[in-house]
């Protein structure tokens, strides 16, 4: 479905196809390779860079572009480096060919999430470039390793670096998700994520006996409870009162049980331990402790024998002890400037949401720093983490010109009292 032809040039839709064919997904994500693409992109465009590493193999690649007046404070457009693997059997296309169809659609693992804004924060500078565009701020532009493990090698450390400090930040605008309507979405804060097990043990017996207190009785037991808390924020959501993100969400991801056999399970032995795993999302304002007791008393007791562990990355709260919401409204002249220059790109923008899913925002917002998760991209079906993931020829590229606008506006506002 693609011409040699079309190979051969060298546009914005190729070099972003060139950027997709890099297979950054994990386990093994090439970080060298795309650290490498990215910084001669850069320097052909007259782009400096510094690359960073706060963990061994795992890079930052910072880019910077000078602004009139160094001493204001700078912006930070920051993308993702890795992406979630692809199962290739279940995509029409492999997930790193990066395939344009005939109707303009580009096919690959990363073409929403989130190598599009990374390829087209470059394109929109090369475009103020050429027309002579002169930025007052500072512009940086960072590439992490890690968002989709949590980021603790990759945007924690950097976040937390004296090299960040030293960029003295004003406003960060990060990824944030597809809009299947003709607006864009923009987003102020993340959920929080926690990746729960709940165990239980109990005493083996007969299968054929019927006692209290087994292992998989009481982990039943647990993941009814679950269930029923799952449905009543599920509820909220279906009848309209709350969107997805303002609840919390739990999602049941493994159960682990059972005596092994060599056709599957022993199926006359209850067996003496199981285990289920959940994904939790809690909302910005949720308080962590209420639901730990929760945990703690009413899904892991152990007075049934269970017990429960929960991972948590990355902080909940800024470093004054607030949630870690950036403002949408007359405080926040960022936003205003932000919102104003979408409008001039003549685009809309949909009430900001908080995104319900989790990003390397986080560690930004922690400093202090005001961060928006935007990702240009309307009339989309949201299909970060599926199969086929895809985007619209055209949708990329009118995002290069969202950017032209949002980046010239953003690096020209010199009104915010720094
Ligand atoms: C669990 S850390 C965040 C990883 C990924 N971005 C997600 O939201 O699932
Ligand atoms: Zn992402
Ligand atoms: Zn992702």
């Amino acid at each position: 479905t693609e011409s040699h032809e079309e190979q051969e040039q060298d546009t914005p839709i190729t070099r972003f196809q060139s950027y997709l064919r890099i297979k950054t997904a994990h386990p093994e994500p090439d970080y060298s390779s795309a650290v490498s693409f990215l910084k001669s992109l850069a320097h052909s465009i007259g782009i400096q860079s510094q690359t960073l590493e706060f963990s061994p193999g795992k890079p930052v690649l910072l880019l910077t572009w000078p602004g009139s007046n160094p001493s204001l404070p700078s912006l930070l457009f920051n993308s993702h480096l890795d992406s979630v693997p692809a199962e290739p059997s279940k995509w029409v296309h492999p997930p790193f060919s990066a395939v344009r169809t005939s109707d303009g659609k580009i096919f690959a693992r990363g073409a929403q999430d989130d190598k599009c804004i990374a390829m087209q924060y470059l394109e929109a500078i090369r475009n103020l470039k050429q027309k002579k565009f002169v930025p007052t701020r500072t512009i940086h532009i960072s590439y992490v390793p890690d968002e989709e493990i949590g980021g603790v090698d990759g945007a924690a450390k950097f976040a937390a670096s004296k090299e960040f400090r030293d960029l003295n930040v004003g406003f960060v605008l990060d990824e944030g998700q597809a809009s299947p309507g003709d607006e864009f979405r923009v987003f102020y804060a993340d959920r929080i994520p926690w990746h729960m097990k709940i165990k239980a043990k109990g005493q083996p017996g007969h299968g054929s006996r019927m006692y209290d207190n087994s292992a998989m009785e009481n982990l039943m037991k647990s993941c009814e409870l679950v269930s029923r808390f799952r449905e009543s924020h599920f509820d909220v959501v279906k009848a309209g009162i709350a969107a997805n993100s303002e609840v919390i969400s739990i999602n049941p991801v493994y159960v682990k049980a059972g005596v092994p056999s060599p056709t599957g399970f022993v199926m006359n032995v209850q067996p003496s331990e199981a285990e289920a795993g959940f994904d939790l999302r809690l909302t910005p304002t949720t308080d962590p402790d209420e639901l730990k007791r929760r945990i703690a008393e009413e899904w892991a007791p152990a007075t049934r024998n269970m017990s429960y562990e929960i991972k948590e990355t990355g902080p909940i709260r800024d470093n004054m002890g607030r949630p870690l919401m950036t403002a949408t409204n007359d405080s926040n002249p960022w936003w205003l400037v932000f919102k104003q220059a979408i409008t001039s790109a003549g685009e809309k923008l949909a009430k900001p949401e908080i995104l319900s899913s989790t990003t390397d925002a986080r560690y930004m917002r922690q400093t202090g720093v005001p961060v928006l998760g935007f990702s240009p991209m309307k009339n989309t079906p949201i299909l970060l983490h599926d199969h086929n993931e895809h985007l619209q020829d055209t949708v990329y590229m009118s995002g290069i010109k969202v950017y032209e606008s949002v980046i010239s506006s953003l690096s020209s506002f010199t009104e915010a009292s720094d």
